[in-house]
């Protein structure tokens, strides 16, 4: 449905976005990540036709949108970081407004606008002023105007940005609703929230790519040590002592609970032993008791960060 081939954008000799490349099938949820300034916004603005490329090419359902601009428009909405809409609007007249500028036709119209009020949860405040509705409402209705004609392709710039943890949910159930129909991609600098929705996540860093995968790929993938978290009855020392005997061990970092008589630490091998095991009985032969051993297991966040770190360094 997709395909972005070689895609460079230079702001003076700056260059944004450098020799990118992606394509991707209909109905799918693409999260687009990087941490700020990596050149997420500069990439959709791209393909939604805001900006030009300086480089490269952009084929929406085979038009390129450079030749031909209006059509892949046609087939594209757009929720910027900002939205673009009007708070001396009512709801229902903004929605209006939105689809005679998206041309669509007069008989489905009302239907149309009906129908993506009810999805986004605005039919209760259709008659009420955009200005006065809360910043989770403000973006139901921006997006509401991305999904105006019912475009192929929704992309979306950090949809849930500012919202509280409710509105999250919510915007994040209405966009797997909206996968049913669409293909979309949105951009956000936490990993954690693309995961929660999409199909695939594609990492960028300072324009450039770094990783694609599905985001329980990312996470088998990722080489390095693992490690267990463990409360032991015992004192410091004699953990140390213990830990020093068991040759695998790589490194180990105390955890500093001051309420607790127990002492905590992070034990991190490789992650190819098991040695959970060995663990355990050096411990209960040393006649210190543990009273919880836990797995410790690279959060999204973490993978992200040494992904990105990783691409950095082979700059
Ligand atoms: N109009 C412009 N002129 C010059 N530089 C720009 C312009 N727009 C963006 N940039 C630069 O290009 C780089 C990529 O910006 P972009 O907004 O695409 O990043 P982003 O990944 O969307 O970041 P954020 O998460 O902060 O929105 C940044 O260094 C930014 O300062």
């Amino acid at each position: 449905m997709i395909e972005v081939t070689n895609l460079v954008k230079k702001y003076d000799n700056y260059i944004a976005v450098d020799q990118l490349s992606f394509t991707l099938e209909k109905g799918k949820i693409l999260g687009f990540l990087g941490p700020n300034g990596a050149g997420k916004s500069t990439t959709m603005n791209m393909i939604t036709g805001y900006i030009a490329p300086t480089e490269g090419t952009i084929r929406v359902n085979g038009y390129e949108i450079t030749e031909e601009p209006e059509i892949v428009k046609q087939s594209i909405g757009y929720l910027p970081e900002i939205p673009p809409i009007y708070p001396e609007m009512k709801v229902k007249e903004y929605l209006e407004f939105v689809a005679d500028l998206k041309g669509v036709k007069k008989t489905d119209k009302i239907e149309m606008i009906h129908e993506i009020e009810e999805m986004t949860g605005l039919t209760e405040v259709q008659e009420r002023l955009i200005r006065y509705l809360s910043k989770g409402f403000k973006q139901r209705v921006g997006l509401a105007g991305a999904i105006m004609g019912y475009p192929e392709l929704i992309i979306l710039d950090e949809p849930t940005v500012g919202l509280d943890p409710v509105q999250i949910i919510e915007i994040r159930d209405l966009i797997k609703k909206l996968s049913e129909k669409h293909t979309i991609i949105l951009s956000s600098h936490i990993l954690s929230e693309v995961s929660a929705v999409c199909d695939e996540v594609m990492i960028i860093n300072k324009g450039r790519f770094v990783v694609r995968d599905t985001p329980d790929n990312l996470v088998k993938q990722q080489k390095g040590a693992t490690g267990i978290e463990l409360s032991v009855k015992a004192s410091k020392e004699a953990v140390e002592q213990i830990i020093t005997e068991i040759e695998e061990i790589q490194e180990i970092k105390f955890i500093e609970k001051e309420t607790s008589e127990l002492v905590h630490c992070k034990i991190f091998y490789s992650e190819e032993e098991e040695l959970r095991e060995k663990i355990f009985y050096a411990f209960a032969k040393a006649e210190c008791p543990i009273y919880e051993m836990k797995g410790i297991s690279t959060s999204l966040e973490e993978i992200f960060l040494q992904l990105t770190k990783e691409a950095e360094d082979l700059c």
